[in-house]
């Protein structure tokens, strides 16, 4: 029997945990979060902010007494202040200050990710704030319903800044969206893409202000009225931010072996340099298949896998993660985008010599009403000819098709395979001369 001590109980932590609890149960397991809440699905909120879903209630899938039940010991509203990794013991506080020390025989960190907080003067004005834990969501909520914030400006055209910019549309505000980069998502997308959802989003009456940098926001009376950027100044009323994340790194980033962004860096196994600590989520590295080596993507789909990994393992079952590909996707007032893998920029970046090939078509044929456009675009190595990513978009559900160019860059397929892969046809779905078929038999 082990003692495993818990930090961090989101997405990541909860995986290990219900991973250790079921498969593991011989085991002490002492979880600890800092937060009054766990569980808490970040993908629900510009849905629930911008009404698409009624209320934040089923945006949470798991609760303290579900892990207590299960004999786990929970400390919720309670942050782990220090680690003493050679007495492999951790101390923490309660929300009222009283201090609780806890011995381990194998430690998981799981303590995720921060927003990256631009160094932008005004960023302590009221109205100004990140959207990333459940009372983010709540405090955005509540200023939308303020009928005096009528301006709203997002700062970041990611995944956070493009969907809360469209949930803030939806509650009728006036909204501008900001970004360094000169199109929206342009770490996941080529401009093929994203200047299409670019439109998407001017069409839909969001103010694009791209390849602008914000550089200051003004207020009155403590409360944000301004924002300021290199090229003009603009009303605002509220002012919610999404340049990316960063990871928590504060406990462990003196004795663990970090990568370039701060990430503590894990084998396949989610091991870190020191012995019976573990580390998973966003506060980790993964290793990407696309790219054949470690790298850092922060999405909870690669939390739950890892968390999993990591349960097997304190549990004494060996187990190896296979990696990942980043898959990701975004539907944007009914505009749907799914990529995974590498787009050409980040492939040249990691020195791949890229060739891509393309195709735009009906998704189904001509005489079906329903139907709408697709592109697809297949990235691969020049040399070798590995598929390294893929990206598709349109108006009709094209999901599930990205998943298996999951798959193909996992398993180091070729580009030249799927050219005569075995795809079904039936109208209702695609066609005969399907677009994934015709984007590969196009591949020079
Ligand atoms: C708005 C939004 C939308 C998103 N949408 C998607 C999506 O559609 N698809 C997708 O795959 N991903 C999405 N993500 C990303 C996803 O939410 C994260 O990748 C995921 O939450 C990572 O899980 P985690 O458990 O590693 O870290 P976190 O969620 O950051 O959780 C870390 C936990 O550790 C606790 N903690 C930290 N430090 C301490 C300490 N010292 N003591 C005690 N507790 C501590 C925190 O309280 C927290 O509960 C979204 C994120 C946001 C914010
Ligand atoms: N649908 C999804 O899968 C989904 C949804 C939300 C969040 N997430 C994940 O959560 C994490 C955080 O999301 P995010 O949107 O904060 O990050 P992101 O990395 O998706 O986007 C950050 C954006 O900020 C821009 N940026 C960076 N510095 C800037 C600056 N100084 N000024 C202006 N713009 C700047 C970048 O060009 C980029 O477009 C990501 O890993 C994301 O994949 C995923």
């Amino acid at each position: 029997m082990s003692k495993i001590v818990l930090i961090g109980a989101n997405h990541a932590g909860i995986a290990a945990a219900n991973t250790l609890l079921d498969s593991y149960p011989e085991n002490e397991l002492v979880i600890f979060d800092r937060n009054t809440n766990l569980s808490y699905l970040g993908c629900g909120t510009a849905l629930w902010v911008g009404r698409q879903i009624n209320s934040y209630e089923h945006l949470f899938y798991t609760n303290k007494e579900a892990f207590e039940d299960k004999s786990a010991k929970v400390h919720m509203e309670t942050s782990v202040e220090s680690i003493d990794f050679d007495q492999k013991k951790v101390v923490a506080k309660t929300k009222d200050g009283v201090e609780i020390v806890e011995h381990y025989d194998k430690l998981i960190l799981a303590t995720g990710s921060v927003p990256i907080a631009p160094n932008i003067i005004g960023s302590d004005l009221e109205n100004v704030q990140f959207v990333k834990l459940f009372q983010d969501g709540q405090k955005a909520d509540q200023a939308l319903a303020d009928p005096n914030v009528k301006e709203v400006a997002v700062i970041g055209a990611g995944y956070i800044g493009v969907e809360i910019a469209e949930a803030a549309k939806r509650r009728g505000k006036n909204v501008r969206l900001f970004d360094a980069a000169d199109t929206c998502l342009n770490t996941y997308y080529d401009s093929w893409f994203t200047k299409d959802m670019d439109k998407v989003l001017e069409n839909n009456g969001i103010h694009n202000h791209f390849g602008e940098l914000v550089q200051e926001y003004k207020g009155v009376d403590g409360k944000v009225t301004t924002v300021v950027t290199d090229k003009g100044e603009y009303a605002a009323d509220l002012v919610l931010m999404a340049i990316g994340f960063a990871p928590n790194n504060t406990l462990g980033k003196d004795k663990i072996e970090t990568f370039t962004n701060g990430a503590y860096k894990v084998n396949l196994k989610q091991e870190t340099n020191l012995p019976d600590v573990y580390a998973v989520g966003d506060c980790a590295t993964i290793y990407s298949n696309a790219l054949e080596d470690t790298t850092y993507i922060a999405l909870a789909t690669n939390a739950v896998r890892s968390g999993i990994v990591a349960g097997h393992n304190v549990g004494g079952t060996p187990l190896e993660s296979i990696g990942v590909q980043g898959s990701n996707g975004i539907s944007i007032f009914g505009y749907n985008m799914v990529s995974t893998g590498l787009n050409i920029a980040a492939a040249e970046k990691a020195g791949f010599e890229v060739k891509y090939t393309e195709f735009e078509d009906l998704q189904k044929p001509g005489f079906m009403k329903d139907n709408g456009n697709v592109k697809i675009r297949i990235i691969y190595d020049a040399k070798n000819r590995r598929v390294l990513g893929a990206q598709m978009a349109s108006t009709e559900d094209i999901s599930m098709g990205i998943h298996m160019f999951s798959l193909a860059i996992e398993e180091k397929v070729t580009i030249d395979k799927l050219k005569l892969l075995d795809i079904f046809f039936l109208p209702h779905f695609n066609q005969p001369y399907n677009y994934i078929t015709m984007a590969a038999l196009s591949a020079e």
